[in-house]
């Protein structure tokens, strides 16, 4: 049986190579070309450890090949899975024209009956959107199944989260379509929930949606700790061995990024709205997050009496560790913030590259940890890469201008840095 998967980004990508381990047959296709060529020569066009050496592997065996012809992809495929990005719009909804494409795409090419399996994040409502964009660009009335199977995958952790998922979601209309996609996964251990298209739908959000609020929730408490003397680090590690509550996504910082939670949560306020129900809980959940940063930024202007010529060394860009990607990342906000304060800014990424929009005379990026933060007043940690926790910080100390430093993410031991002879600040642990 041979598989499409439509859209060969972060997911497409991963979903395409565990496909292809499970021992499927697998064809990838996507309208950005240049990604299309950068697979089929066996390099991935993001950073994700691991799966460049699945590419390589499954290239060589002949199990995956990528097209530019969809007309080819989908004639040749039993199995179509949608992997498109579903952005945010100006209004918070989520724009559909990607999944809209593929589904047309599909309704005009299909001869026979298709297995169509929705990985995308998507409204409420879209598997039958997508059940009705199909039928309406085919040319004869060929019969498929829509079934909507979300992914839980984490950037950074995408491989080891593909082949070892929580649980399986199917929302699916049909008995017969939702066995057939718990047959394609049979080798997998998992957990399934199958469940209606619209259920599977909103337990996505549902769950993006609850794990923003923990984050946003640590944080807005964090802003407390700082008042009363008592740290948001140790708060967490008190309430995580609560079994209800969770050791996981305590850790206060700056703020949640990323390509999904804030265009989910904020996906999931529109639907409310659409639905006159008001979900105040999340509205709050965004607004701690887009004001994290901006807390932040208060306490380092109060310690180091403004930011104006001030030469600020910023540790880390991309939105978490073991990724690239920049997409929402608290750090360019708080570089944008600091450049408008006339501030000079060295920055360190070990794999992430300034974007575009932020190259500026007052920037530069250097390669080490060292160049970075020499000379500067202050080192602002916006990424908790492990390399940041196990730098030689009893050594940078002389290379600074000022030992101030302000740690975003808490990865340092802050009393430690204090004898060391820091100005530490831990969001939180002020
Ligand atoms: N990134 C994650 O960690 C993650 C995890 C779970 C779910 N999701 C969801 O999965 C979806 C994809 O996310 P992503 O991060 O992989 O996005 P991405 O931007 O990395 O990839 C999407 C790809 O779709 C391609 N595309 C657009 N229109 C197309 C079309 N008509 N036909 C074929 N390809 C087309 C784009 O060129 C791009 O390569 C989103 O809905 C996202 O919310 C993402
Ligand atoms: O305790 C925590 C945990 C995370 N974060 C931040 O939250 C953001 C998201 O982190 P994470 O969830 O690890 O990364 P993603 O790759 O965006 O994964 C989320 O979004 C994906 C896309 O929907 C889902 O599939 C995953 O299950 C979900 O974890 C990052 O900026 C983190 O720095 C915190 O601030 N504190």
């Amino acid at each position: 049986m041979k598989t499409l998967v439509a859209g060969v980004g972060y997911v497409g990508t991963t979903t395409a190579l565990l496909l292809a381990e499970l021992g499927w047959k697998v064809l990838g296709f996507d309208t950005d070309n240049s990604k299309i060529s950068a697979l089929s020569n066996g390099t991935l066009p993001f950073y994700e450890p691991g799966l460049d050496t699945l590419l390589r592997t499954h290239l060589s065996n002949a199990n995956i090949c990528f097209l530019v012809d969809p007309v080819q992809a989908i004639r040749e495929s039993q199995v179509v899975f949608i992997c498109v990005g579903t952005p945010s719009l100006e209004d918070g909804s989520s724009d559909m024209r990607y999944i809209r494409s593929v589904a047309e795409m599909i309704g005009n090419h299909m001869q026979e009956y298709k297995l169509i399996v929705m990985k995308s994040t998507v409204p409420v409502g879209t598997q039958k959107q997508v059940v009705q964009w199909i039928s309406e660009a085919q040319i004869s009335s060929i019969p498929f199944d829509v079934v909507s199977n979300p992914e839980f995958l984490r950037e950074g952790s995408a491989v080891y989260d593909a082949f070892h998922p929580d649980r399986i979601v199917i929302g699916s209309d049909s008995d017969a379509a939702a066995q057939q996609v718990k047959m394609i996964y049979r080798d997998i251990d998992s957990p399934y929930v199958v469940t209606k298209p619209a259920t599977a739908e909103m337990i996505k959000y549902a769950a993006n949606a609850f794990l923003a609020a923990k984050i946003s929730y640590m944080n807005e408490l964090a802003r407390l700790c700082d008042q009363i003397d008592v740290s948001i680090s140790d708060i967490a590690v008190g309430i995580g061995y609560d079994p209800r509550i969770g050791k996981s996504f305590l850790q206060a910082g700056i703020g949640y990024g990323g390509s999904c939670f804030p265009k989910d949560v904020k996906s999931l306020l529109h639907i409310a709205k659409e639905h006159d129900t008001n979900l105040s809980l999340l509205q709050q959940v965004v607004h701690i997050n887009e004001t994290q940063y901006q807390y932040f930024i208060e306490q380092m202007v109060r310690r180091l009496g403004g930011l104006d010529g001030k030469i600020i060394a910023v540790l880390g860009l991309s939105f978490k560790p073991g990724t690239d990607d920049l997409r929402e990342a608290p750090s360019l906000k708080m570089i944008s913030h600091l450049l408008q304060s006339e501030a000079a800014i060295q920055v360190h990424d070990p794999v992430a590259a300034l974007p575009e929009q932020l190259l500026h005379k007052n920037i530069v990026q250097f390669e080490s940890i060292m160049d970075t933060v020499r000379q500067a007043d202050a080192v602002v940690i916006c990424t908790e890469w492990p390399e940041y926790a196990s730098a030689s910080w009893s050594d940078l100390i002389q290379l600074m201008r000022n030992a101030a430093v302000f740690d975003g993410r808490n990865v340092l031991d802050g009393e430690q840095m204090k004898a060391w002879g820091y100005d530490y600040y831990g969001i939180g642990n002020g």
